[in-house]
This record gives C-alpha cells, structure tokens and sequence, in this order.
C-alpha cells in the first residue's frame, strides 16, 4: 500500500494557537466575573472544538459544564473575543514548513482536519501563511460529528479523492487517534501538542514523530519498504 494523502491537525500539530485561544477564554472569564486561568491551563481543554473549551473554560476544569442559562452568552462573548485574536500571537511548530514542503515534494495530497469551527480556520490559516499548502480543509462543524469521530477524517478523503488506507493522519491527541483509527487510516502522532494534559505516548498509534519533517520521512520510508515488500519476485 502507498500512501497518497496527509490528513493534518490544526491546533497543537501545526499551530500553537493557546496563547490566544487563551486571551479568548480568559476575556470570557473575566466578564463573567472571574479571574484568569494559566495558559498551561488553559492548553489542557483544547481539543473537542469550540463548545467543549468554553464549558471547561468557564467551569475550570476538564470534565466540567457551564451552568445552562449562562452557556449561550459565554459562547457568544468567546466567539467575538476570539474572532478579534485569532492569529495575533499564534505561531507555526518548528519543523512544519520544512515538513510540509517534503510531504509535497513526495507528491502528497495535504488536508487540515480540525475541531476548529470554519469561521476561525479559515482566517488562522490565511493570517499565519498557510493556506497555500493545503488541497482540503475540514473544520469542526464541516461535517455533523467532530473528532474523535471517523466523520471528518473520511470526509477529508473524499475531498482529497483518496481511500482511508492511502491516508495517514497526522496529530497532537487521542481525538486524532481515535477518527483516525476509526476511519481506518494510519496515524502519527507528535508530543509537542496538547492531548487534553495526558502523555500522547499512552496512545496507540503508529509512532510519535518529534516534527513533521519525521512524519515526511517516516511516510517516504514506508513507501520504500512497500515497495520492496510488495514487489513480486521477476518471473524466470
Ligand atoms: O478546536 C479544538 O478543540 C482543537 O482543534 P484541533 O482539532 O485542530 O486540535
Ligand atoms: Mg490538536
């Protein structure tokens, strides 16, 4: 089998985008009169889109729910807070470029699958210069169900015209993993992330990669030894 396609994560794979998704949250808190969490803090509920930070966020912790009356409204002011910083101090990991330029290099068809909504997607990847590199973006609400779901994944390879099994999925956490598997793909995972505050290594996955300039090499390697295995012996 030879892989034809990379289905990328946006935020903790690509971008390190928590210093304003923090900036966001910690407007929301103060406007409803509470004090600012660290962003270490705040890098742990990153993960299951939009809503799910905003419940951690304003509860203050990971498995924690919004009261229901206030939910709607601290929503709303995240939104707007973050549509104001999205971008302004997000930076690009060390090693994507370079890796994302050897995947193409290969001939890799390159997709971003986030939980991100598409509002904010969009605008980060334009703002930060990546936009070019990609022939698919798959946001949070592109599809009914977010990662952990297999939704997103096998959409990303619908729109890349490829099968799940010439697909190699490339994240920071256990959503990855989990669509990923799901959807049938391979998967990378880098620990530089954010995994919801717990160690990608616990995760099963098809090996950690410390940049995507490894994930690259790791997927030419493979291509190698597919080759060789899979090449039938010439007939005499
Ligand atoms: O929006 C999130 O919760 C994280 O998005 P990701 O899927 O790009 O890591
Ligand atoms: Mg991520």
């Amino acid at each position: 089998m030879s892989f034809r396609a990379v289905l990328i994560d946006l935020d903790g794979t690509l971008v390190d985008s928590v210093p304003d998704l923090a900036r966001a949250a910690n407007i929301m808190r103060v406007e409803f009169g509470l004090v600012p969490l660290r962003e270490d803090v705040i890098a742990t509920f990153v993960g299951k889109g939009m809503e799910n930070l905003v419940h951690r966020a304003l509860s203050g912790s990971l498995d924690g729910r919004a009261e229901q009356e206030r939910f709607p409204q601290a929503l709303d002011v995240f939104r707007d807070a973050y549509h104001e910083v999205n971008g302004e101090t997000a930076r690009i990991f060390d090693g994507v470029l370079e890796g994302l330029q050897a995947m193409k290099a290969q001939g890799l068809r390159i997709a971003v699958v986030t939980n991100k909504p598409a509002e904010f997607t969009g605008p980060l990847l334009e703002r930060i210069g990546l936009r070019a590199y990609f022939d698919a973006v798959v946001s949070g609400d592109s599809v009914a169900r977010k990662k952990p779901d297999p939704d997103p994944v096998l959409h990303a390879c619908e729109l890349l015209g490829v099968t799940p099994a010439e697909a190699v999925v490339v994240g920071d956490s256990m959503n990855d993993a989990s669509a990923a598997r799901a959807a049938g793909c391979r998967v990378l995972l880098v620990p530089y992330g954010y995994n919801e505050g717990r160690d990608v290594h616990a995760i099963e996955s098809d090996g950690i990669v410390s940049t995507l300039v490894d994930a690259a090499l790791w997927i030419s390697q493979s291509q190698v030894l597919s080759r060789t295995t899979v090449v039938p012996p010439a007939p005499l």
